[in-house]
């Protein structure tokens, strides 16, 4: 033992004639007060995750030694937090000068192939999910198909090969409803299903916003296949791919987990944004690729993104995901989400009046999941109660969605959105014309110009062509009574106004 004189923050310690019990004691003080810095410095999740797991060796020289119980978990900490380790002794007892992390003995319980530094977060996530695995009861397989591998979402025991299962039945290409945002990743899809691996299709890269469908294709994609042949699909999520990978090194089956993925015919990966700074699981993932593009395999892959706009990507992955068909879905327009609304009561079997859709289609415009989740709670609704789906119990029923869609609304939109529906010129909002046909549209603008905006009747005025405020005035009675009188009409301004609303 070396000659240790040495002053603390908070102590004095002499150290040089310490039997071992008081030198064990002082070094655990210093232990603790660092354990309480790295909790704060690097979390309290990072740090049992990791660092807990660190027994306190003896000092030889300058250097103390610290344990750990894997080799895994001593590659990792010496790669992420040697420095720190070795900063915050120096700093207890600075004439600790170099810090080494060793295999508590008995050595190596688990090995892990040196391959294997894994990043942080991506094990952090395994650590989460294998807390509360359980074993799937059930296996069931695809009657007279082809095998289909998918790794769903259930829970897994995580250093099992994937439950054989099917493929999710309600999403086919037959119930996949096809409009202009969608219809050149769905005659992708289609071309895939039917040829696979054929060239520039090959990746076949589904891209686009939450909830528009690209998970529905990769499975109509999966189910095509498996109908018709003897080919071989795994469909799995990227968050998946990763705990797979992570536990298969876990569990020292990496071999396993790599020839299972490369032997089959067709591999789906979806929401691929996942392993944006996962870099080992990217790494992972883009050798799996190129042994299976190499042999000719199909890959179908999903994004939120393109490949190109995919930037926590790595750029030789990037590359490569670009290379064979990209595919981009947009945004719903207003005629997809009536089809996709009618086709969807259709096959619940109920009656819905097209003034509740049109109000749903206007209203709900960025998810298709969520519109369809509201079309479900409506249903159940009226299946419950046995009431009607009136344009009023349906804003009662969607009151929590729909109030998310609010916002303020313009004059200009109010005006567009009128005319649109009268089928008259936006112009004719502002135009000196008195012809019944335009002079109502335009008071029903200005009516809901002072119910759905905090305009003056001045300001309003000034919008309508320079009108002065009586004339809204007037409009705003006519169109009250109008209201009063005429219940198809008010009906009409109602839709106008919730159409506005969404
Ligand atoms: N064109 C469509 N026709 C019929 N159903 C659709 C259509 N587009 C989406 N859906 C339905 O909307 C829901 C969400 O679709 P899906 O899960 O495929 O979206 P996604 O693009 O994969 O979303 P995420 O980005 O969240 O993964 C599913 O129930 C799906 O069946």
């Amino acid at each position: 033992m070396s000659d240790f004189t040495e002053e603390s923050n908070e102590f004095t310690l002499s150290l040089k004639d310490a039997d071992p019990a008081t030198l064990k004691s002082i070094l655990e003080i210093h232990w603790e007060r660092i354990c309480s810095r790295l909790k704060i410095e690097v979390g309290e999740v990072e740090y049992r995750t990791w660092l807990q797991q660190i027994t306190l060796g003896g000092i030889e020289e300058d250097e103390l030694t610290l344990y750990l119980p894997t080799r895994f978990l001593r590659d990792w900490v010496r790669s992420q937090y040697n420095s720190k380790l070795n900063q915050l002794w120096n700093s207890e007892l600075s004439q600790i000068r170099r810090v080494e992390l060793a295999l508590s003995a008995p050595a190596e319980t688990t090995s892990i192939p040196s391959e294997t530094t894994i990043a942080n977060e991506e094990i952090a996530a395994t650590q989460t999910i294998s807390e509360d695995i359980t074993i799937p009861q059930q296996a069931a397989q695809i009657k007279n198909t082809p095998q289909v591998v998918t790794a769903t979402d259930s829970k897994e025991e995580e250093s099992k090969l994937p439950t054989q299962t099917q493929l999710d039945p309600r999403f086919t290409f037959d119930n996949f409803i096809v409009g202009k945002p969608n219809e050149f990743a769905y005659a992708c899809s289609r071309r895939v299903a039917e040829r696979p691996s054929s060239p520039g299709f090959n990746p076949l890269f589904l891209y686009g916003g939450v909830g528009l469908g690209k998970t529905h294709l990769m499975h109509a994609i999966g189910f095509e296949l498996a109908k018709a042949g003897n080919i071989s699909v795994s469909y799995m999520s990227a968050e998946k791919f990763m705990y797979r990978f992570i536990a298969s090194i876990r569990s020292q089956s990496t071999i396993e987990f790599k020839e299972e993925l490369r032997s089959v015919d067709v591999l789906m990966i979806d929401d691929l944004q996942f392993l944006i700074g996962k870099d080992n699981t990217q790494e992972e993932f883009f050798h799996t690729f190129n042994a299976l593009i190499d042999a000719g395999r199909q890959i179908i892959v999903s994004a939120d993104k393109s490949p190109s706009d995919l930037s926590g990507l790595e750029d030789r992955l990037r590359t490569r995901l670009g290379c064979g068909m990209v595919a981009d879905i947009h945004a719903t327009t207003y005629e997809l989400r009536i089809s996709i609304l009618e086709a969807k009561a259709a096959s619940a079997n109920v009656t819905i009046s097209p003034k509740v859709m049109e109000f749903l289609a206007h209203k709900i415009t960025t998810n298709v999941r969520e519109l369809e989740g509201a079309l479900n709670r409506l249903i159940a609704h009226a299946n419950l109660f046995g009431r009607p789906i009136t344009l009023e119990a349906t804003q009662e029923v969607l009151h929590d969605i729909l109030k998310s869609h609010e916002r303020r609304v313009t004059i200009e939109e109010i005006q567009r959105k009128v005319a649109e529906h009268c089928n008259i010129r936006q112009t004719d909002m502002t135009s000196a014309r008195r012809a019944r046909a335009v002079a109502r549209p335009r008071q029903i603008a200005m009516f809901l110009a002072k119910q759905l905006t905090s305009r003056s009747l001045p300001e309003i005025g000034r919008k309508f062509g320079n009108r002065d405020h009586t004339t809204v005035m007037h409009a705003i009675s006519r169109i009250s009574e109008l209201i009063e009188k005429d219940s198809a009409f008010a009906e009409d301004v109602e839709l106008l106004r919730r159409m506005l609303e969404s």
